[in-house]
């Protein structure tokens, strides 16, 4: 995997240096702060309204409400932090690679990851049958938090929240402070063992107890039978608990969660033999493609995976009016899938679906003949992979809450750098596509009267609305006037955008004690009022009225910052609630710059809804798939 110096693999999967942690994260070269890992960002999968669509039937409200736990919500992120907030009404996102595989250590959080980006891979929605099949969001990147030394076991953040919530399942892992509380007990303990204030008694060996009692103490001190998040944060080691004394506990954490480049490459496995690239198969989107030599029998790329014991929890349901006369989901109409199935393993007799999140395996498409690798499970990893499991009941997974399988990409004949890695799913994908092919139509974009995508609200005609532009394409666009409503009745936008304008709707507390007074707000838009950090910061759906050029407003408008060369005057309703009442107001506000106006693109537009989606599990043969798992009747 790695004989080339100038080529060496850029990260590994191996044990992690965390005791029972299971799998970590590993960088094969130093990296300086800000440089990118890896060779790319991950791919990135929006779940959406999953609460929802897996309520009890008495339902809920609305799909932000709920609480349904599926195995991979351990793995999610919020859609805020990916950028994909605006995918759905309530959306989780799932991310590959560093989005899953890494371990958290709030002392050592070395690796900063950012936003997806949304790009279509090329697959029109109105003439290519592969849209929505595959999912647009990638390129999360992740970056040095600060210069790191080759072999150093790479953390994320989970956020303090993602630790608190899971006591029982993770144990009590220390979050910044209970670091610092640490450190706090290690200085005293550094004066006990001396009876002295002067910490170098330590270092010149004027301790009270022996080498041995010290440690024994310190064995106490570790195993003492009520586990706490500050007891958590200290060293393992007694020789570490003093290094920490004077150092701190980073620096001996950082020291411990090293391994050997000799170690990583016999021990580890290669997770940079792939990267993504423009398939050459048509409609399939983005494939995998080898970064270097990969001999016969080679391995291509590990493949961790996340059981999901029902696959029913994929469904997607339209809606009724419940029994609460709120909208629930109508169990007998199935009107989609969630996108992640396209990239999870399955069994035509079994519920069980299996998600490989390591980097870049999403990436692998099918080819019934030309095939180059296959799938067979781990044989070593047995601090992670749980051989045994192979042979337990689906029920088994169901309780089932941390992954503990592993497949293996394995090349099937020697392949070259820059060879696209492709698979074979099986019999049952290959007809399920081949139907697709043959039932997809595609329908003009005058034809598309906001009714290609699901959960959206038809219209009889498209008052030329028609055309599925992102809003990041207006929004980069700093020359086109913004038009006015005026304008849109003969230009409108595309259904799929909304304007939104960034105003502070708040105001003096008098007007609210007297809702009787007309709500009628009218003022210029002000920077350090509505663009205010302190402030609510939150953009409102607005209708723009009116356009300024700012030549003719003023003399020199092009010192101004923002170059765009006009001012708009807009009109939001808002409706607010107050000590129960609901209050309509008005704010009519002049002269508000460009960047205060944003296009946002509506939920349930994007590609993944699309109404003729193709989606379909990829099968596993027969011989991987365990028989214990195949709790489906055969079907001929
Ligand atoms: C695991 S993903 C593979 C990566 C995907 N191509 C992408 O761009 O993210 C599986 C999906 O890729 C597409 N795909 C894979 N192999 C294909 C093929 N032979 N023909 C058409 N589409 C294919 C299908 O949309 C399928 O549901």
């Amino acid at each position: 995997q790695d004989d080339s110096s100038s080529n060496p693999c850029l990260l590994y999967l191996a044990q992690s240096t965390i005791p029972h942690a299971g799998l970590g994260m590993f960088t094969g070269t130093s990296l300086h702060q800000g440089q990118l890992i890896g060779r790319v960002g991950d791919i990135a999968f929006p779940t959406t309204d999953q609460d929802w669509h897996n309520s009890p039937l008495s339902g809920f409200a609305s799909k932000n409400e709920g609480d349904y736990h599926w195995p991979l919500t351990n793995y999610d992120w919020h859609a805020k932090d990916i950028g994909m907030e605006n995918e759905a009404e309530d959306i989780s996102v799932t991310v590959t690679g560093f989005g899953a595989a890494p371990n958290c250590h709030f002392r050592l959080l070395n690796a900063e990851e950012h936003q997806a980006h949304y790009d279509g891979a090329g697959l029109d929605r109105y003439t290519s049958p592969g849209a929505g099949a595959i999912s647009t969001w990638i390129n999360r990147t992740t970056t040095a938090a600060w210069d790191i030394e080759e072999g150093s076991e790479l953390f994320v953040d989970y956020g303090p929240n993602w630790f608190l919530s899971r006591p029982g399942v993770f144990g009590l892992v220390p979050l910044a402070e209970n670091y610092e509380r640490a450190q706090g007990f290690l200085t005293r303990y550094g004066q006990m063992l001396a009876l002295s204030d002067d910490l170098n008694d330590l270092v010149n060996d004027r301790m009270i107890l022996s080498d041995e009692a010290q440690a024994d103490l310190w064995s106490v001190i570790k195993n003492f039978p009520y586990v706490t998040r500050e007891r958590q944060a200290l060293p393992d080691s007694h020789k570490d608990a003093i290094r920490a004394i004077f150092g701190d506990i980073q620096t001996v954490e950082v020291e411990n969660s090293i391994r050997s480049m000799d170690y990583l490459k016999e021990h580890g496995k290669c997770v940079d033999n792939i990267v993504p690239g423009n398939s050459t198969i048509p409609h399939a989107g983005r494939g995998a493609f080898a970064t270097r030599f990969i001999p016969k029998n080679g391995l291509v790329a590990p493949a961790p995976l996340v059981h999901i014991a029902d696959k029913a929890t994929t469904n997607m349901f339209g809606e009724m009016i419940g029994p609460n006369m709120n909208v629930v989901r109508n169990e007998s109409e199935i009107l989609g899938k969630q996108l992640i199935l396209n990239y999870m393993f399955g069994h035509p007799n079994s519920t069980m679906l299996l998600f490989p999140y390591s980097s870049n395996v999403a990436f692998i498409n099918h080819h019934a003949t030309k095939y180059n690798a296959k799938l067979q499970w781990t044989k070593d990893f047995d601090f992670f992979h749980h051989a045994d499991w192979l042979e337990k009941p689906v029920e088994f997974f169901e309780d089932q809450w941390t992954s503990g399988l592993m497949l293996e990409y394995v090349a099937l004949r020697d392949i070259q750098p820059g060879e696209e890695i492709l698979i074979d799913y099986g019999e049952e994908w290959q007809q399920a596509w081949d139907e697709h092919m043959k039932n997809w139509e595609a329908i003009p974009p005058e034809k598309d009267f906001n009714n290609l995508t699901l959960w959206t609200e038809k219209t009889s005609s498209n008052r030329g609305k028609a055309g599925y532009v992102r809003a990041e394409v207006f929004n980069s666009d700093l020359k086109t006037p913004i038009r006015t409503v005026e304008e849109q009745v003969y230009d409108p936008y595309p259904h799929c955008v909304e304007l939104q304008c960034l105003v502070s709707i708040g105001h003096d507390a008098s007007y609210l004690h007297a809702p009787q007074t007309i709500p009628l707000f009218k003022r210029m838009w002000l920077e350090e009022r509505d663009n205010n950090a302190d402030g609510d910061l939150v953009f409102h759906p607005c209708n723009i009225t009116w356009r300024y050029n700012k030549r003719d407003l003023y003399n020199d408008w092009e010192e101004d910052q923002d170059l765009h060369e006009f001012e708009y005057d807009a009109e939001l309703n808002i409706r607010k609630t107050f000590e129960d009442v609901i209050i309509h107001e008005t704010h009519v506000i002049t002269h508000i710059p460009w960047k205060a106006i944003r296009f946002f693109n509506r939920p349930y537009t994007s590609d993944v809804f699309l109404k003729q989606a193709f989606r379909h599990e990829m099968g596993l043969p027969d011989g991987v798939w365990p028989k214990a798992w195949m709790n489906l009747p055969r079907k001929e």
